[in-house]
């Protein structure tokens, strides 16, 4: 049943039953992911700005374009998604991001950082060319603004005579704190005006004594000093650019937002910036305290390690020995690099959401003779696939890419999965792709890379999930290892089952029932002519099974070999077909779009299995 949106609704509150319904919401919101996963603090820090926006924007005419849209759940819950929100990011359920086919008023799709301004900019122009007349608004997070993508974008803006409207929301944090000079300029603007209200405080309390006259002339020459270094910087990036600057404004204050949205809504002359200090985690303290932990809340009550955190204590332990640099696109604590980083933070470099920047940095890093190391998720990788061609791998540079969230992410959904990079390496020459079979083989092949050097760029792709493991004895045992790939199991020779990576351990109980052998796939580009010569055979089963898409993946190596040496047997691929997977827990996924394991039972206990 359709549901009325409830922003008519808000628009007839007054201020006390406003602040109560925001209540409400960051109630509703923490109860949400606190059974479905979600993430929490960054929409704890929209509440008030949503309200007000609705209020004084209309969502039904105006585009308001949210970026990565993580922090989109009030903007949800306004436009007719309320009872539904109970079923975030679970299958079949509302997205965790926006999403143009969820909603007539998600104005576009996102779920990776920085699209919002280039989408505005895309829809304002399209606007104009038809003589049509609509507010645009772009709405963007300190982190996302450091992306390259919003970047060029503001770039734009005053050449094209824009007049979109942006809401900057500066809460001083990525997913960790921010990084690089935009941000100290922002926070630096936040500390500004923290001490204008400071100082009306102390002014009030102190203004008859002579004490407090003191104290206000001397607070005075330090606001006229701040005013002309800060303020002027903070006016100078935007202005500079021909972007009409309003703020600081507390994010939190309804009625002050109202006031400066309705100047925003107003400014017709170009386009305009309303800067917004917000608090990540807002109105929960536990949020407040540690906005980082309650970026993503995960509901699984798990005591698996986490191959994030194998890739952290496995570098800590390499550090000892050996000199690198490990670079992280704002995804500090999700790659396990803040475990490197609490003992060596000289070797963590943190970059912020500028993925093609990092990849061509590393190369260059290496060739200045340091060993280097980039770890970013998969899905995120998809931004640098030209530094990968062009910076790292023509040049031959051989520096080593982990690939975190390599497959089925699980709640994220369709943005967020890790299903390409298979296909969008193959294609490159002079590189290599690793695909370990478990936490030991991951910590062994990275161990590996650093003890006998690379001679090639290295990618070693894993996915989200974990194992039930000591680290300490995943240390102890690291060991130099080949790629080869490994035989797990001899069973029925007419039944060859290639498993590509990790799948070999989550699915090991699969692999026992089958009347098949199981060969593990370790390395995607150079395939291993010794087990395919010893097992493929006319009037065979052959299977492939990957966490990726069909075409380009791994499948494509083996139907390839089976061409070039003629062999009569019957091909059945097992990973993703032409399509988008959708969000859900990660083991529904697998089962129903990678791995299929009734399908598997089938194909092999039919009688017409062999074609
Ligand atoms: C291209 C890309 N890289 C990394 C991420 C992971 N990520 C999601 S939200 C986020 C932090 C964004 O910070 P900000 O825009 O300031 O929003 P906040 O959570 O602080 O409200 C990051 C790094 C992403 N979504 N897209
Ligand atoms: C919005 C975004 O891109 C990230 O916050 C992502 O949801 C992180 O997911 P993990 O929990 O896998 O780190
Ligand atoms: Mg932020």
């Amino acid at each position: 049943m359709k549901e009325k949106p409830l922003y008519y609704a808000i628009r007839k509150m007054n201020y006390e039953q406003l602040d109560r319904f925001a209540n409400r919401i960051r109630k509703y919101i923490y109860e949400t992911v606190k059974k479905n996963t979600g993430h929490l603090s960054s929409n704890l820090g929209t509440v008030e700005l949503t309200l007000a926006l609705y209020r004084v924007f209309d969502p039904e005419k105006d585009i308001i374009i949210w970026d990565t849209s993580h922090q989109a759940y009030i903007h949800k819950l306004l436009t007719g998604r309320w009872h539904s929100f109970s079923t975030l990011r679970q299958r079949h359920g509302i997205s965790g991001f926006t999403n143009i086919n969820e909603s007539k008023y998600d104005y576009f799709g996102a779920g990776h950082a920085g699209t919002s301004v280039a989408a505005a900019l895309g829809y304002e122009l399209g606007f104009r060319s038809q003589n049509i007349n609509k507010n645009v608004i772009a709405i963007f997070g300190d982190g996302a603004m450091t992306s390259g993508m919003i970047l060029e974008s503001l770039n734009q803006l005053k050449s094209i005579n824009s007049k979109i409207k942006i809401i900057l929301l500066n809460n001083e944090m990525s997913i960790s704190p921010n990084v690089g000079a935009l941000a100290k300029m922002l926070n630096k603007i936040r500390i500004s005006t923290d001490y204008f209200s400071l100082k009306e405080k102390i002014k009030v309390s102190l203004e008859s004594t002579d004490v407090g006259q003191d104290i206000e002339n001397a607070l005075k020459k330090v606001k006229d000093g701040i005013k002309h270094t800060v303020y002027n910087n903070a006016l100078g990036v935007f202005e500079d650019m021909g972007i009409k600057y309003y703020g600081p404004v507390d994010g939190h204050n309804i009625k002050e937002l109202e006031k400066y949205l309705e100047f925003i809504k107003n400014y017709k002359d170009g386009p305009c910036i309303l800067h917004l200090k917000t608090i990540k985690g807002k109105g929960l303290d536990f949020a407040e305290k540690n906005p980082t932990k309650f970026h993503g809340v995960n509901n699984k009550k798990t005591t698996s390690t986490s191959y994030s955190k194998v890739v952290g204590y496995t570098l800590k332990n390499i550090a000892s020995k050996h000199n690198f640099i490990a670079y992280t696109a704002a995804m500090e604590e999700g790659t396990g690099l803040n475990i490197l980083k609490e003992k060596y933070p000289e070797k963590v470099i943190d970059f912020g959401i500028t993925e093609p920047s990092i990849v061509t940095a590393a190369g260059a890093t290496r060739l200045a003779g340091l060993f280097t190391v980039v770890d970013i998720y998969s899905t995120f990788m998809q931004r640098a696939f030209d530094s990968i061609i062009h910076d790292i791998a023509l040049q031959k540079i051989p520096v080593l890419f982990l690939l975190d969230r390599a497959g089925i992410v699980g709640e994220d959904g369709p943005t967020h999965h890790g299903v390409f990079d298979i296909s969008y390496l193959r294609l490159i020459p002079n590189i290599e792709i690793l695909t370990p079979l478990n936490a030991q083989d991951l910590a062994n092949m990275i161990f590996t890379s650093f003890e006998k050097d690379l001679n090639k760029p290295t990618f070693i792709r894993f996915p989200r999930g974990g194992e039930y493991l000591n680290v300490d004895e995943i240390i102890a045992n690291l060991k130099i290892v080949d790629y080869s790939w490994k035989i797990i199991k001899r069973g029925n020779d007419k039944n060859i089952i290639f498993v590509v990576g990790q799948l070999v351990e989550e699915y090991k109980k699969l692999w026992e029932e089958l009347d098949a052998t199981i060969i593990g796939v370790r390395n995607i580009k150079n395939i291993d002519e010794h087990i395919l010569q010893l097992y493929l055979k006319d009037n065979i089963n052959v299977i492939t099974i990957e966490e990726n898409s069909l075409k380009g993946g791994f499948n494509e190596e083996i139907k390839s070999y089976i061409l070039k040496k003629k062999i009569k047997c019957s091909l059945h691929t097992f990973g993703i077909k032409d399509e988008f997977v959708p969000q859900g827990t990660r083991k529904e996924l697998l089962n129903e779009f990678v791995v299929k394991p009734d399908e598997i039972k089938k194909l092999l206990y039919s009688t017409e299995k062999i074609k």
